[in-house]
């Protein structure tokens, strides 16, 4: 998949909280984006991630443009699961009633119209992304308040791959975690970029992104001479 976003923009109670950006990734692409705090990569990658709609410019996934606007025909959800998206602060976007096996096999249920969790269901699949990440087995049974904030992040990030998506957006997927788990979320990432996903990583973490992606873009960059 490729990603062109071009001069999008985004307001916000009547002001412009991301100016004039534009943005593009290749597929087997990985690319890295820094900013100042308040910059408004969080709203790029809402923009991305289909999640909220442009003020203005356009999003163009595989060269086709996403109609937006009245009349537009609905974004259909089979488009939306090629898009896996980690986003900032795991505590508050995890669902405290779901065990860890349930939070990653929510996307897998809710794309077979399962009206409830049903992890036992996709045991395979669990289990395979589990590995992928190292979450140990013995965890996937706790609740987000028995595990740790890198056991939280990574299952995370296994629920956001479990549909095998062709887009991963990442905000801050490492902020707060130790070096071990860094290292295992972004190589899990590279490898999702080398089987052809392009990838998106918000992240302060230099090194990194250094070490992962095949590029670092300052967000500054993307709104020059707009
Ligand atoms: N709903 C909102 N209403 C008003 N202002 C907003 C809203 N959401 C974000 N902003 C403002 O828009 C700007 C960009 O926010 P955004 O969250 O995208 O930044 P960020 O670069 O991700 O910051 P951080 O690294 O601190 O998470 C900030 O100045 C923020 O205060």
């Amino acid at each position: 998949m490729t990603l062109t976003m071009n001069a999008v923009t985004l307001n916000a109670v009547g002001r412009q909280i991301l100016p004039p950006t534009t943005l593009h990734v290749p597929d087997q692409h990985m690319v890295g984006l820094t900013a100042p705090s308040g910059a408004g990569k969080t709203s790029l990658l809402a923009l991305a991630a289909l999640i909220k709609r442009p003020d203005t410019g356009e999003i163009s996934i595989d060269q086709i443009p996403i109609p937006w606007g009245k009349g537009a025909p609905k974004i259909p959800v089979s488009a939306r699961q090629r898009i896996g998206v980690l986003p900032q602060d795991p505590r508050r976007f995890a669902d405290p009633r779901l065990t860890l096996a349930q939070t990653v096999t929510a996307p897998l249920a809710f794309r077979d119209r399962r009206s409830r969790p049903a992890p036992k269901q996709y045991q395979d699949q669990l289990l395979a992304l589990a590995d992928q990440l190292r979450l140990p087995e013995k965890v996937l049974d706790r609740h987000p308040s028995q595990v740790s904030d890198g056991q939280l992040q990574r299952a995370l990030l296994a629920r956001a791959l479990s549909l095998n998506p062709t887009l991963v957006l990442c905000d801050e997927p490492t902020s707060a975690l130790d070096p071990a788990t860094t290292t295992v979320i972004f190589e899990v990432l590279r490898n999702k970029a080398d089987q052809g996903a392009c990838v998106v990583v918000a992240s302060h973490d230099r090194a990194s992104l250094a070490e992962h992606c095949d590029e670092i873009v300052p967000l500054a960059d993307l709104q020059k001479g707009q």
